[in-house]
């Protein structure tokens, strides 16, 4: 099927290694509350920061793959993209789990970042400008009626996501790519830049996604009450200022509800790829 081999591997900077880089950069940024660190594993008892890493090599070249199925599909109308990328998005999975014995280190990652990299390589296959809103543009644009094909005609609900949207109405990773990153423009990249330090930018971003991001992660392991005591969590932290210490404090919270942020984790990911690029 179309992308599932990986072609000849291809050395350059584009914007599958900063994807690459932007997963190494959010499993290395410690502490995040309930999330694998380079301290613990947070609300995680079967994955490490060893594992994430392999994780991370083995899905690196299907972003590459992204990219590249990105630039040969780019005269395709963006409807039918998704059709084409998904065998390699599954194959990408695929990849994941054997580097790290069935265990879902990425899932939510490679489907975010592999859009974000099938988006890049059809802008530059047209010679457009490679741009933050460019790219939100045609991630929006690549999965236009996804949350209505695959979660509103859903009957027998399989995963998570499916599940919380029909008892929440909760769109999910879909919902996020599918309105172009909307959290993201909202309440993340407006206030990247009102931290000097670039670590305290990182976790001030995490901050603002665990205060705002939906994330079906916490839903799905401590119902809307888990989501809400996240939310409240960082709505406080950001309003009062905060240091290290209070998200140390907030991870013990958050470990000891079993609360996974799983979702502002991957978009905190995908914020570090966005913002390598101009307006
Ligand atoms: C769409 C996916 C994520 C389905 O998973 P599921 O139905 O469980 O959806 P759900 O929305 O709960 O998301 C799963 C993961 O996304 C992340 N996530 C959760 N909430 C959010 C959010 N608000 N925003 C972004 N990411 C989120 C979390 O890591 C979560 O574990 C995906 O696994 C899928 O369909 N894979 C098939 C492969 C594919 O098509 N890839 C596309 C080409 S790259
Ligand atoms: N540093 C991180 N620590 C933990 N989760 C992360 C991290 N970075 C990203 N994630 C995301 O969190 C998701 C894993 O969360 P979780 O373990 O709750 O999912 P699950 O395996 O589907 O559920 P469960 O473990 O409750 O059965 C992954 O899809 C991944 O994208």
């Amino acid at each position: 099927m179309a992308g599932t081999a990986l072609t000849e591997p291809q050395v350059c900077t584009n914007i599958a290694t900063l994807a690459a880089e932007a997963l190494r950069k959010e499993v290395w940024l410690t502490p995040k509350p309930g999330l694998v660190d380079s301290a613990n594993n947070g609300s995680h008892s079967d994955m490490d920061l060893p594992m994430f890493l392999r994780s991370i090599g083995a899905i690196t070249p299907w972003l590459h793959q992204f990219y590249r199925l990105g630039q040969q599909d780019a005269a395709q109308p963006a409807t039918a993209m998704l059709t084409r990328i998904r065998p390699a998005g599954l194959a990408c999975e695929q990849a994941m789990f054997s580097a790290t014995n069935g265990i879902n280190t990425h899932k939510g990652g490679i489907f975010s970042l592999g859009i974000l990299c099938t988006a890049a390589g059809r802008i530059s296959a047209r010679q457009q400008r490679l741009t933050r809103t460019a790219l939100c543009a045609e991630a929006a644009a690549l999965t236009q009626g996804l949350v209505e094909r695959e979660l509103q005609h859903c009957r027998q609900p399989v995963t998570a996501g499916e599940r919380l949207f029909q008892a929440h109405g909760m769109t999910g990773a879909r919902g996020e790519v599918q309105s172009g990153f909307l959290t993201l423009r909202r309440h993340v990249l407006p206030y990247w830049w009102t931290e000097n330090q670039p670590e305290r930018r990182s976790l001030n971003a995490l901050l603002r996604l665990m205060a705002f991001n939906p994330d079906t992660n916490l839903v799905s392991r401590g119902g809307l009450s888990g989501l809400h005591f996240v939310q409240d969590y960082a709505r406080r932290l950001l309003k009062n200022g905060w240091q290290k210490e209070d998200l140390q404090a907030m991870d013990q919270a958050l470990i000891s509800r079993h609360l996974s942020p799983g979702g502002s984790a991957d978009l905190l990911a995908i914020s570090t790829v966005l913002m390598a690029f101009p307006q």
